[in-house]
């Protein structure tokens, strides 16, 4: 689904990824893991040219990037949904706009545009908060209405920049259960940025891990599941203390 070959970043004078190649199968989760600097989000910046390589071929769903023309690279990129550790929600949008805006931008047909909407409210769960605006949110619910958003347009491939990173434990396993039911149900291919060793054990397929700008190895997963998280306050209570709750 997209394979970088030879693929090298640099700013000014730093060289931030070094001739990696990299092929993500359709239909796999896929993680980049790696120590703080190592590349990862710039990578998977890369794989929808939000950064344009210094060198190198992106080839997507068998199209190469490189080579498209604005318009075309527009088209192409409606393909690639992406979320990332902040949401980046528009503050002054409703749930509803926020997810809208996305369809205006690629042209999808108006008469068809309310349906679609609620259509990815619904499979994140937030159909009822279409009228509020991001700020009265959570950050799961947050993240959730960007999820929406990167659904919008159908996409073949979900990037996701630390996507969880934000989140408490427990709702960190909520976003996950999301992404993997993306992956399960509608076929989209993700690629997760984290460097949560949980999040990337529990979900994905292969894994990449980066040094220094370079892909170290890629490594087969047998996803372990998501854990079930307790947070309730008797745990913290628990945790805290080692007192089971109500000895007292
Ligand atoms: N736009 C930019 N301009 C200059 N340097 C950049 C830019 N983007 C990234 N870098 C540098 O490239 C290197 C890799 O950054 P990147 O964000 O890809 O790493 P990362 O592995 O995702 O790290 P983290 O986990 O801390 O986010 C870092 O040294 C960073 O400072």
């Amino acid at each position: 689904m997209i394979q970088m070959h030879d693929i090298s970043k640099r700013f000014a004078d730093y060289e931030a990824i070094k001739a990696v190649d990299i092929e993500v199968n359709e239909g796999e989760i896929y993680g980049i893991i790696g120590a703080s600097g190592a590349g990862k989000s710039t990578l998977l910046r890369l794989m929808n040219l939000l950064e344009v390589p210094d060198c190198g071929e992106v080839v997507v769903d068998g199209k190469n990037l490189m080579t498209m023309k604005p318009k075309q690279l527009r088209e192409a990129r409606k393909s690639m949904g992406m979320i990332f550790q902040h949401f980046n929600l528009v503050a002054n949008l409703t749930i509803y706009d926020n997810v809208e805006v996305c369809l205006q931008l690629a042209n999808y047909p108006k008469h068809r545009r309310r349906e679609r909407v609620m259509e990815c409210l619904r499979f994140v769960g937030l159909a009822h908060l279409e009228k509020q605006y991001p700020q009265s949110l959570s950050g799961g619910q947050k993240q959730r209405v960007a999820i929406a958003r990167a659904l919008a347009n159908e996409p073949k491939v979900l990037l996701c920049d630390e996507p969880t990173s934000s989140l408490d434990p427990h709702t960190t396993a909520e976003i996950l259960a999301v992404l993997e039911e993306i992956n399960r149900t509608l076929g989209v291919t993700i690629v997760i940025v984290s460097h949560e060793m949980e999040v990337i054990q529990s979900i994905c397929h292969r894994v990449s891990v980066m040094a220094d700008g370079s892909v170290y190895k890629t490594i087969e997963l047998e996803p372990k599941g998501i854990p079930d998280v307790d947070h309730t306050p008797e745990y913290f209570i628990e945790k805290l203390t080692g007192e089971v709750s109500g000895d007292a």
